[in-house]
């Protein structure tokens, strides 16, 4: 078979404006590719360059060669996965997939989404479907509603779509990030017997810290939009630092008071359609502790941590306290004062954030419950400058997020929900998409600024994500917390 895209000195213009200067670059049917770099490297731009939407210069020098003597064109055949635009039913507000009740009307189920995705011939569709589900690990969610799906759930039935729609090429942004180990490694080895056979042919756009996978052969590096390596694997040396990516230490940490309890559950239990989420979970965090909460794709952390954080819809009915108090009238505590002393950050928060809000605005919005921007005061002000400053964002002071690349506006949330040093600071895999350089960065500012009494929770598939400061750690498994001592 003939390569699959072929370029020669080609430059990539959006508009007027070049994207990528001078590419000479070729994918052949034995070539599996993968596209390394920063954020804001030009990753992604890359991929889009291959997808065909960017115009290339001079015209003749950008061929899809394995198109020639077909009627289809490369809109037919190539697809993009970023996992982020993809048309996945989000909830209205983020709390809401905790319901169990929805409108059938409105709802749809993750078979009804993969059958309406499917484009072949009606008598497949079932098997078509089914067949998806199974590859990507989603079987036993068929029935389920798309917007009760976890994280790394949401990720694999975004993958599944494109699967459906059967490309030639598969251009995927990142497809590991928010995966758990195990799924890390059944979607690797899907990409690859996929990609070796090209059926489709994949190219993946990794984090450069992220694990190459065993079955991408060719590497295309990238920095500030230019290319800096292109070649086999073997050959490839990347060009950051070893010693920056090894995780800071605790050098300048002020040490943590363990005082008393912020939340306390007691037998806490979490059921959906008899399926228990959650059970019998008696978990309390206290002052000073730091806790690294982990378990599988879809094993509950989100859902326990919505409880934490005075979330939940099933809270009235839960033996659970915050700073002392149950919540309710009287000598209670309200949703409004659990809310004043949480900061949080998650992909849920992610996808639900008004993205034009410019990375000073959403820094001001913290001090508001929900995504308005409240006043300036100087106090707030002065804050807002020290994080600019201090997590080197002082550049994108007055950008819209919804320029920014999806790893910086991650980072950016992050900074949100560390900004008012919260009794509470529960970060629900905070590092998705974010580069190392600004990961490191913002694990030297909790290592050092987190204060003595301030409690953390922090949930992350990649252990190099969770900082030093940790102090506890508790995992979900089958419903049941196991702590850590
Ligand atoms: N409202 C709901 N109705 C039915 N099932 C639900 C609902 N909300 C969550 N679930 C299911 O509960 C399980 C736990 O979801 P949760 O988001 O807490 O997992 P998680 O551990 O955070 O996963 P991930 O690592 O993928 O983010 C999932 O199987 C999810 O599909």
């Amino acid at each position: 078979m003939a390569s699959f895209v072929r370029t020669a000195k080609t430059t990539f213009l959006d508009g007027q404006f070049p994207v990528l200067k001078d590419v000479s670059f070729e994918i052949t049917k034995n070539q599996n590719w993968a596209v390394v770099g920063a954020v804001g490297s030009g990753r992604t731009t890359f991929l889009k360059c291959l997808l065909g939407s960017y115009t290339p210069s001079p015209a003749t020098s950008f061929k899809y060669p394995f198109l020639s003597g077909t009627d289809k064109s490369h809109w037919q055949t190539i697809q993009f996965l970023d996992f982020q635009t993809s048309g996945l039913q989000r909830a209205a507000y983020y709390s809401e997939r905790y319901h169990s009740y929805r409108d059938e009307r409105e709802d749809t189920t993750l078979q009804r989404w993969l059958s309406d995705a499917y484009r072949g011939p009606e008598e497949k569709a079932l098997e078509k479907v089914r067949h998806a589900a199974s590859i990507t690990r989603l079987e036993s969610l068929l029935d389920s509603s798309l917007i009760n799906l976890s994280n790394g759930q949401s990720r694999r039935a975004m993958l599944a779509v494109k699967l459906l729609l059967e490309p030639k090429m598969l251009l995927l942004d990142e497809p590991y990030s928010g995966l758990d180990v195990a799924s890390r490694s059944i979607v690797s080895d899907l990409l690859g017997s996929m990609s070796d056979a090209s059926s489709p042919k994949i190219v993946l756009s990794l984090r450069q810290q992220d694990e190459i996978p065993d079955f991408v052969t060719h590497i295309v590096e990238l920095k500030n939009h230019e290319i800096t390596y292109q070649g086999t694997r073997d050959k490839y040396k990347p060009f950051y630092n070893p010693i920056v990516s090894s995780k800071p230490q605790l050098e300048e940490a002020t040490p943590p008071k363990i005082g008393g309890p912020i939340v306390e559950m007691n037998n806490l239990n979490c059921t959906y359609w008899g399926r228990n989420v959650l059970q019998n979970i008696n978990w309390t965090i206290k002052e000073g502790e730091r806790w690294y909460l982990s378990g599988s794709n879809g094993s509950g952390k989100t859902t326990l941590l919505a409880f934490a954080l005075g979330d939940h819809p099933k809270l009235f009915a839960t033996d659970i306290r915050f700073f002392g108090k149950f919540v309710g009238p009287g000598t209670g505590i309200s949703i409004f004062d659990i809310q004043e002393n949480v900061g949080h950050c998650s992909p849920e928060i992610h996808t639900h954030f008004p993205k034009e809000f410019t990375c000073r605005e959403a820094l001001l919005s913290a001090w508001s419950t929900t995504f308005t921007i409240p006043k300036e005061t100087e106090s707030r002000s002065k804050t807002i400058s020290k994080i600019l400053d201090e997590l080197n964002i002082r550049k994108f002071e007055n950008t819209p997020l919804s320029q920014l690349p999806i790893g910086m506006q991650r980072f950016i949330l992050f900074c949100r929900a560390i900004i008012k040093s919260p009794r509470l600071l529960v970060l629900d895999e905070p590092f998705q998409g974010v580069d190392t350089e600004y990961m490191h960065l913002a694990h030297k500012w909790l290592n050092k600024n987190l204060l003595p009494s301030q409690a953390m929770v922090i949930i992350s598939h990649y252990e190099e994500e969770i900082p030093a400061c940790v102090n506890a750690s508790a995992c979900i498994h089958q419903g049941k917390l196991r702590v850590n001592t």
